[in-house]
């Protein structure tokens, strides 16, 4: 059997027609997975020899599953598409053929970013115009996880003020072309969003959340919707043993904030077009979610960095700087560096399972993550906390560890927390969607030696490989800050930490009774308690995205698409 036979056997064709494309007579076809067209006029001398140009110089396909919609062209669509010069022969073409349909589908473009081609084929009848509108649209009706209808919510304040902007002129078209309704409610105060989400807003009409915003108007998102499911299911969220029960809308982000580190660890690129092509396209990224007690009293939930210390204490100067813009961290970050603040307490975790990997394996979470695609087993769950300091295993059963020291830093990254600050992110082989968090543990240091470790986040060296930095994969843990009083009274005694430099001990006369804690900065807010529990609720939500396309797997896509183009491609030479 020929190559061409096998693969119309495989991917049998839907329709096949000669169209028109920019005056030039092209072949298309359509099958279940894709569309495809090329150049009649140059494979028939291609065939006879005339030209060896490659084949997939002249074919061009679309994936049907990243197909956006298909249009009959109306004339305003026409002209925009012609250059002016050629604009006279255009109109004598579209005489002879005037019956077009213009289908928009996603191209790929430099790091991760998607774009919407239009590609509008002409006609001779109209009959057959409408024939592929039709059969093309009954494909597209197949892709039941494609949301029909969406609600919006923008914060206008967020970043650099963009979100309103960004969502008319670059977002809304789209939903628009492809047949999105949206319901859109611009935000008029900090939890605006949250609150609606929580009591108010009717989900069953919704297909999915969308913010326009930053990881704070996320964060508001992220609590509407795990709140509202947890209520009506009855679930007390204060319990920290309860189990949440996952929800069931995706969450879509329109990057239009300061940092955007879910958008950009989840897609990898903070670009509105391409967050909204993820939506339109329906793509699902499941997502853990941690949720963080004081004692028995919900705190907040987190999907990025719970950070204690050095970013708990960059958070809290940059909310004083908030006119500043996304530029407040940088200020804020200098400031903080030259503190050189450190924090004593105890930590306790739970490590998670030996086949979860280690923070330090370089097996990066990438789209369709086989890591992520085995969830730890249930019985994880109930593992008792331990007297023993060290770690080990009884039974096969996992227990907890403990680390009692003075720490610069505490993190706990969910994901990676790629950002264009750090493209690499403060913990880059972390999992989406593995039910594990690293704990990144970074000890009292010299400020050169954290200098270093931080600058390793902004490039390719291992920021774990310092003496003073511990990291783990963990399922639980918790925090103890050292008393207030003890730790004054030990500082008194010690002439090295009289810096001037240090919270706990600027003056003797401040010392005793003044905070010897940082806060915890929980994806860019701040808790209100120091001493908090934390647990890594494995796949809580899902979000429109599908995780970063490995460089490898957009040639992957490409090889696809040019195997599913292979009808056209050259029989091999026998001679
Ligand atoms: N209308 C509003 N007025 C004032 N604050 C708002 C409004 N809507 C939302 N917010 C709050 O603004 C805060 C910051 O918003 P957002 O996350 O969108 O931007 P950002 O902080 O600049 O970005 P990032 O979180 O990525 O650093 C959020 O915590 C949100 O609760
Ligand atoms: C001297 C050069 C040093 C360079 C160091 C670069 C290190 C960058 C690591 C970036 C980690 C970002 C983690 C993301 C946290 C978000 O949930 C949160 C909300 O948006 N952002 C911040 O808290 C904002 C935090 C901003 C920190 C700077
Ligand atoms: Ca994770």
């Amino acid at each position: 059997m020929t190559r061409l036979n096998d693969i119309m056997e495989k991917h049998a064709r839907l329709l096949s027609s000669k169209l028109f494309l920019k005056r030039r007579q092209v072949e298309v076809v359509l099958n279940r997975s894709v569309l495809a067209w090329r150049d009649v006029e140059k494979s028939s001398r291609r065939r006879s020899g005339i030209s060896n140009i490659s084949q997939t110089a002249h074919s061009h396909a679309a994936l049907l599953c990243e197909i956006v919609a298909v249009r009959k062209t109306e004339d305003d669509d026409q002209e925009d598409t012609e250059t002016r010069r050629s604009q006279k022969k255009a109109k004598q073409h579209s005489e002879q053929h005037p019956y077009a349909l213009t289908v928009s589908y996603v191209r790929r473009t430099r790091q991760h970013q998607w774009r919407c081609s239009d590609a509008t084929f002409h006609c001779a009848s109209q009959g057959l115009c409408e024939q592929w509108i039709q059969v093309i649209n009954e494909q597209l009706s197949l892709f039941t996880n494609r949301p029909k209808s969406l609600l919006v919510y923008i914060n206008p304040y967020g970043g650099k003020r963009q979100g309103k902007r960004i969502y008319e002129q670059k977002v809304a078209p789209l939903f628009r072309r492809a047949c999105i309704s949206a319901d859109v409610i611009v935000t008029e105060r900090a939890n605006h969003a949250r609150d609606h989400l929580k009591t108010e807003a009717n989900l069953d009409k919704y297909d999915g959340v969308v913010c326009v915003g930053g990881d704070g108007m996320f964060s508001e998102v992220l609590h509407g919707l795990v709140t509202r499911t947890q209520t009506d299911k009855g679930v007390d969220q204060n319990q920290s043993e309860a189990e949440l029960v996952p929800c069931s809308l995706r969450i879509g982000i329109i990057p239009a904030g300061s940092t955007d580190c879910i958008c950009f660890a989840t897609v990898g690129t903070n670009d509105p077009v391409t967050s909204a092509l993820h939506i339109i396209v329906g793509d699902s990224q499941p997502m853990d979610v941690c949720s963080v007690h004081h004692n028995n009293i919900f705190l907040k939930y987190s999907v990025s960095l719970l950070g204690y210390g050095f970013y708990g204490d960059v958070l809290t100067d940059s909310e004083r700087k908030r006119w500043l813009g996304p530029a407040r961290y940088d200020l804020s970050g200098i400031k903080t560096f030259l503190s050189h603040n450190y924090y004593e307490g105890t930590i306790s975790f739970l490590p998670a399972e030996d086949n979860m990997g280690n923070p330090r394996d370089k097996l990066q979470c990438r789209s369709g993550c086989g890591v992520c695609q085995h969830k730890p087993s249930s019985k994880d769950t109930h593992c008792e906390m331990s007297e023993e300091k060290e770690k080990s295993d009884k039974d096969g059963s996992r227990v907890w560890s403990q680390i009692r020291g003075k720490f610069i830093a505490i993190n706990a990254a969910s994901m990676s927390c790629a950002c264009p600050r750090s493209p690499k992110g403060l913990s880059p082989s972390a999992h989406l969607a593995d039910g594990t968090t690293d704990l990144i543990l970074v000890r009292k240091c010299s400020r050169l030696d954290f200098l270093r470790h931080l600058l390793r986040h902004t490039n390719k060296e291992d920021q774990f490989d310092h003496s003073f930095v511990e990291v783990h994969r963990v399922q639980k843990f918790r925090f103890q800050p050292r008393h207030h009083e003890l730790v004054s009274l030990e500082d008194l005694s010690d002439p090295q930490k009289k810096t001037g430099f240090r919270p706990i001990c600027s003056t003797a006369t401040t010392c005793n009774y003044t905070s010897a804690h940082s806060s915890w900065n929980c994806d860019g807010e701040i808790l209100s308690h120091a001493a908090i529990q934390v647990s890594v609720r494995c796949q809580l939500i899902r979000l429109f995205a599908r995780g970063i396309e490995e460089q490898q797997q957009q040639q992957q896509h490409q090889c696809v698409l040019e195997d599913l183009c292979a009808p056209w491609a050259p029989e091999p030479d026998t001679h």
